[in-house]
């Protein structure tokens, strides 16, 4: 079974490298100082929580014609990186190779063997131009919900911070072969890869989180402990997760926790900068489409007014055009 992951950055590279130990057929699409360091003296893996710290060898390229045609390719690239490279990522594509999105936010392919009146729906905001629907076909999708916490401490070195689970799941929710396949192998890596079959569950309970806090950490400064406690900020985001939640649930829905377990559990992670404040100190573009518009574009879909999203929305693409990233 060959395996491409395309923007082996965090998450890609960590998920690369425990393929790569494991022996499995695994590839790597990055660029830049952080593949020539993989190119030149492999990929080094430094796991927090069990005091490990393994080089592997591995192939690496930024050209997918270098690495052919694959049985499956998991994206890993910031969402908002995926539209411009959907014609790059062709000579990685055969008549069975199936695409795994492992991106955070809504999904492109959200409405793909949903069923019911919005069947087929497109998402400007997280697929403008129809460019991956058109691009890769949304039948050849298998969704992820990745859940580890990873970073690129230096070219060629991917520290992981905590958690090995990447739920995987079909559009319509089937338990097929391709997604028991990569279940397996991803497990025979170490780790963990349950078929779920209701995956949009699970995206809406991880999107709370990240339609809230990372908008509101980037423009607060705060850790996830501090704007999660604080009665004026937990309460901006419980508002937006509100919104959310009657937005999903129009969408049949079900969650399993309420907002303000979702929030504590957030506290719970301690002063962790989240990824879109990361982002915006380090200067890099920030997934506020996936994150944040997708879900105002999910309310216009279903008629559910978002006005705590709104106005977050509007301060935090503010923020990010001042900041010259977005
Ligand atoms: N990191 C984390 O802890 C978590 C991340 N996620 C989600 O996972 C996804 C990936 O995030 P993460 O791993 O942090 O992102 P990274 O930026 O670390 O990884 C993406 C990698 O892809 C590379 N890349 C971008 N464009 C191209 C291109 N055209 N060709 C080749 N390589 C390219 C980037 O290079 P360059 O740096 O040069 O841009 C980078 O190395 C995101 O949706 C994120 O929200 C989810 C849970 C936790
Ligand atoms: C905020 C957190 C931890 C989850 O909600 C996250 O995923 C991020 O930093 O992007």
């Amino acid at each position: 079974m060959k395996i491409c992951v395309f923007g082996a950055g965090a998450i890609g590279g960590y998920m690369g490298a425990k393929l790569a130990q494991a022996g499995a057929k695994v590839s790597l699409v990055a660029r830049g100082p952080h593949l020539a360091a993989m190119q030149e003296k492999g990929l080094r893996l430094i796991e927090e929580e069990s005091g490990t710290d393994v080089t592997v060898p591995v192939t690496a390229s930024d050209n997918a014609a270098d690495l052919g045609p694959q049985d499956y390719v998991i994206v890993t690239l910031k969402a908002h990186s995926v539209p411009p490279v959907v014609d790059k990522m062709k000579p990685l594509i055969g008549e069975g190779t199936t695409i795994v999105s492992g991106v955070n936010g809504v999904p492109w392919w959200y409405f793909h063997k949903i069923g019911g009146p919005l069947e087929g729906t497109r998402l400007a905001s997280v697929d403008p131009g129809d460019a991956q629907w058109n691009g890769f076909g949304p039948d050849r999708v298998l969704g992820c919900v990745v859940y580890p916490a990873a970073e690129v401490i230096e070219p060629g070195v991917v520290k992981h911070i905590e958690g090995n689970r990447f739920s995987l799941g079909e559009p319509d929710g089937s338990k097929s072969e391709r997604a028991v396949r990569l279940s397996e192998a991803l497990a025979a890596a170490g780790l963990k890869a349950p078929v779920r079959p209701k995956l949009r569950d699970e995206i809406w309970v991880k999107l709370w989180g990240n339609l809230s806090f990372n908008p509101i950490s980037a423009l607060t400064h705060a850790t996830l402990d501090v704007l999660c406690t604080d009665p004026g900020t937990r309460g901006v985001a419980r508002a937006m997760m509100l919104e959310a939640q009657q937005i999903a649930e129009a969408l049949g829905v079900k969650f399993p926790i309420d907002v303000d377990r979702r929030i504590d559990g957030g506290a719970a992670v301690g002063a962790h900068r989240t990824s879109m404040l990361q982002d915006l100190d380090m200067g890099r573009p920030m997934e506020i489409d996936a994150l944040v518009r997708s879900v105002q574009e999910l309310g216009r879909v279903t008629g559910t007014p978002t006005p705590t999203i709104d106005t977050v929305l509007a301060l935090v693409t503010l923020r990010a055009r001042v900041a010259g990233l977005y």
